[in-house]
């Protein structure tokens, strides 16, 4: 569905952000992109979505490049902004004046994900709160039924209950047919929800893997005093010291994203180290 070749892009010529970067994300995932602030989530997103245009490479959507605006690509593609704006209109204003460019837009899920949120859609926009306004434009976005559809830190700004429900939404929205991107420092809000974790550090994706494979080759655990063996990476926490060890029989455990994250943004290369390796030389 995405297909990022060997892109290069900077705000300014002399500093580049990223450089020769790949990434391929496919039809039928939540992707979770993580990185540290400043990591350039929000940059590859825009370049992703043809927001911003590439200095070298291509980011291309089902075959044709972003940067090429095609009504074609738009029209199945749906970006929620970090920083948004809501005009001076009513909701059935809004949907009136915007649905029409999204062909297979459901004003009935629409209507369903925003009584999930607790959204009124007779309020004019720009006076609900900002955490309303981030739940009708992650409604109106899911309710397009676009392919592609990209949020840039969705949670921000959302209450611990919407975060339950936002989860639940999200979920009840992948189908086959559609990739669903969600960028977030905030680690936690996408537990349960995402099945694969990019994670952008040091201006690389370090990491592109499904949580199920993460689980069959890590293990997140506790240590216990004294316990033997290697040690990718321990963290002190109020619950004991948290690590992640190699998982050479394969027995799934929990995926700790927060662990994960925490490990590889924190600069070390170990557990990055560990899963660059190929599958049977952790099994010898
Ligand atoms: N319009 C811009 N002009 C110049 N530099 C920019 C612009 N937008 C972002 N940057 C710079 O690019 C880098 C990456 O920013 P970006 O917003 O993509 O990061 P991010 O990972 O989304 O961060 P956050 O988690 O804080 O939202 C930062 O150093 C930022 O200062």
């Amino acid at each position: 569905m995405v297909r990022i070749h060997k892109l290069t892009f900077g705000y300014s010529r002399q500093v580049p952000l990223f450089e020769n970067l790949g990434l391929t994300l496919e039809r039928g995932h939540i992707y979770g992109l993580l990185g540290k602030n400043g990591a350039g989530k929000s940059t590859l997103l825009k370049n992703m979505t043809g927001l911003v245009f590439p200095q070298a490479g291509s980011c291309l959507i089902n075959g044709q490049p972003a940067a090429q605006r095609l009504p074609s690509v738009l029209e199945d593609l749906y970006f929620l902004p970090e920083e948004l704006y809501v005009p001076a209109l009513t909701a059935r204003q809004f949907v009136a004046n915007t649905a029409g460019f999204y062909p297979r837009f459901s004003h009935q899920q629409l209507a369903d994900y925003l009584g999930e949120f607790e959204v009124p859609d007779h309020a004019v926009l720009d006076k609900l709160s900002f955490g309303q306004q981030k739940k009708f434009m992650i409604a109106f976005g899911l309710a397009t039924n676009t392919s592609l559809v990209v949020m840039d830190e969705p949670t921000n700004g959302l209450d611990i209950p919407s975060k339950v429900q936002f989860r639940k939404i999200m979920a009840s929205a992948l189908t086959e047919e559609r990739c669903l991107i969600i960028s977030t420092h905030q680690v936690r809000d996408l537990d349960s929800l995402i099945d694969t974790v990019v994670v952008l550090h040091n201006r690389e994706i370090v990491l592109n893997e499904a949580l199920d494979q993460l689980a069959e080759r890590l293990t997140f655990t506790t240590l216990r005093e004294g316990q033997e063996g290697e040690v990718l990476y321990a963290e002190e926490s109020v619950r004991g010291r948290q690590a992640i060890v190699p998982n050479p029989d394969g027995r799934p455990s929990r995926v700790d994203m927060e662990l994960l994250f925490n490990a590889i943004a924190g600069g070390g290369q170990s557990v990055i180290n560990y899963l660059k390796q190929p599958v049977y030389e952790q099994s010898i």
